[in-house]
């Protein structure tokens, strides 16, 4: 196997040891990458044993080296026009979670990457899928599985920028990966004909898409080299999708004969996660978690603000931000109609206001809207018009708070409170997603009296502090 590339210029912080996992829990390894201003070590000697043995870590000015590139912690492993294509893309020096999780990925070492929104999650895993798919071999060898058609959509558009190749290439190089995106609302009948004539070499894929095509041996993921889950902890919290899911990491495909990561900015019960990846066999005993920023979940460009009001001047409220803060892209999140309204003949929440904003609001933005009700195709009209505008005002349910790179956001509306602190962290971290920039950006909530001590519950956990703003 070869050798992972050293991690310069980082400091290893605290390792957490595996007390709270059941005693017959094998210790898996923890990587934390927790800030940059203390030193402090500590040990458990079976993980320092484990780490030892996969990821060499060295503290800042230890080699002397300064910060390594992304192409220098890849160089070896992932192919030169891959990277020559990343630096075009402008990806040129890691993020904190590409430094940490890219060398124990080449390693080949299954790995839980948990780090914050926007931090770069996504180019780490597709540079260890293209570090182990061979475009000469005709089978799918590389699986990303993500929870919805506009996340897969997303995904598979990077993969395929991080493929494709400059036209003066080698003669040999020639042929390059293909990426096929096998996603809910997609033509599978022509998905069907393209994976029986010529497999591709990658395959993005929602669940339900995905074991359509697996039950009806459309394909087999007998030659799987890498397989992804994005947003694993939401799609291990569906019910609808957490058995097939299951039949994915342990059925269709061996752990043992693949490299197996997990990716998200929300793992609950991290530790009992990777105990249960080892029991139940959907990593390798040696899988290692790397978790970036552990004690601030939430990135800290980002300010919380909240006013609070009664639930009919919501409207007025919201109105009154916008034309304060004058934000030139903004995300406004409403929560999903409730059955009892959906009963009483009320229109949809988000189609009401997508109304009001746009006969009141005198903003220079488009208002969009994106949820589950739309079909596919509107759906994906909708986030095509707003990335390629000028500036957007998209009214969204939860639909668009995981794993959406809009990079251009710089304000969150919670025009309804999220129900979790998770669902809060994912809708606040749809903006703040320029990783080397200092740009400050906005996440305001807009609540009643009593919702006071949730968004107070969500601070205590997610460990941010929000201003009040009176209107
Ligand atoms: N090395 C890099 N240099 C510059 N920009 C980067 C780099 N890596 C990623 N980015 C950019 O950072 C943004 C966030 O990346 P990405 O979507 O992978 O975040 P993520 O960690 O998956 O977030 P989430 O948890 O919200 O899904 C994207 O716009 C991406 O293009």
């Amino acid at each position: 196997m070869a050798v992972a590339p050293a991690v310069t210029n980082l400091r290893l912080l605290h390792i957490s040891s595996s007390a709270v996992v059941p005693k017959q829990c094998p210790a898996p390894s923890s990587v934390q990458l927790v800030g940059r201003s203390s030193s402090s070590r500590r040990f458990k000697p079976p993980l320092r044993a484990a780490l030892q043995t996969s990821v060499v870590l060295r503290e800042e000015g230890e080699s002397g080296g300064g910060a390594a590139t992304l192409r220098e912690l890849c160089r070896g492993h992932v192919p030169d026009h891959v990277l020559s294509r990343a630096e075009g893309i402008g990806y040129v020096m890691p993020t904190d979670v590409q430094s940490q999780a890219l060398p124990v990925l080449l390693s080949g070492r299954d790995c839980v990457i948990h780090a914050q929104t926007g931090s770069g999650k996504t180019l780490a895993y597709l540079l260890l899928v293209f570090s182990a798919v061979k475009a000469q071999r005709s089978a799918v060898q590389a699986l990303i599985v993500v929870p919805t058609r506009e996340l897969g959509m997303q995904v598979t558009k990077v993969a395929r920028m991080l493929a494709s190749k400059a036209a003066d290439n080698d003669l040999e190089e020639k042929s390059s990966c293909t990426v096929m995106a096998l996603l809910d609302g997609g033509m599978l009948r022509r998905h069907k004909s393209w994976l029986k004539a010529e497999p591709p070499s990658i395959v993005v894929a929602t669940i339900a898409s995905l074991c359509q095509m697996l039950d009806k041996q459309i394909f087999k993921l007998d030659a799987l080299e890498v397989l992804v889950i994005d947003e694993v902890d939401f799609l291990f919290n569906s019910s609808k999708q957490v058995s097939s899911l299951k039949k994915i990491l342990t059925s269709y495909s061996s752990s043992s004969k693949r490299q197996t990561v997990f990716a998200s900015a929300s793992i609950p019960q991290h530790k009992r996660f990777v105990y249960d990846c080892i029991q139940q066999k959907w990593t390798k005993r040696d899988v290692v978690h790397v978790h970036v920023n552990a004690i601030k979940p939430l990135p800290s460009c980002l300010q919380h603000k909240f006013v609070v009001c009664t639930k009919k001047l919501k409207h007025a409220v919201l109105l009154s931000l916008l034309h304060s803060d004058a934000p030139k892209s903004a995300i406004v999140f409403v929560g999903e109609q409730s059955e009892k309204s959906k009963k009483a003949g009320n229109g949809p929440s988000t189609v009401l206001l997508v109304d009001f904003l746009k006969t009141s609001y005198r903003g220079s933005s488009d208002v969009l809207l994106l949820e589950e009700d739309m079909n596919f195709n509107s759906r994906a009209a909708s986030l095509s018009e707003l990335r390629e505008g000028e500036g957007y005002l998209l009214v969204a349910t939860d639909i668009a708070a995981r794993g959406v790179d809009l990079p251009e956001t710089t304000h969150i509306y919670n025009f309804d409170l999220p129900r979790t602190a998770v669902d809060y962290l994912h809708r606040a971290g749809r903006t703040g997603r320029k990783p080397f920039s200092d740009e400050k950006c906005n996440v305001t909530s807009i609540i009643t009296l009593e919702e006071r001590f949730v968004l107070q519950r969500y601070e205590n956990e997610l460990m941010f502090n929000c201003e009040e703003v009176i209107i």
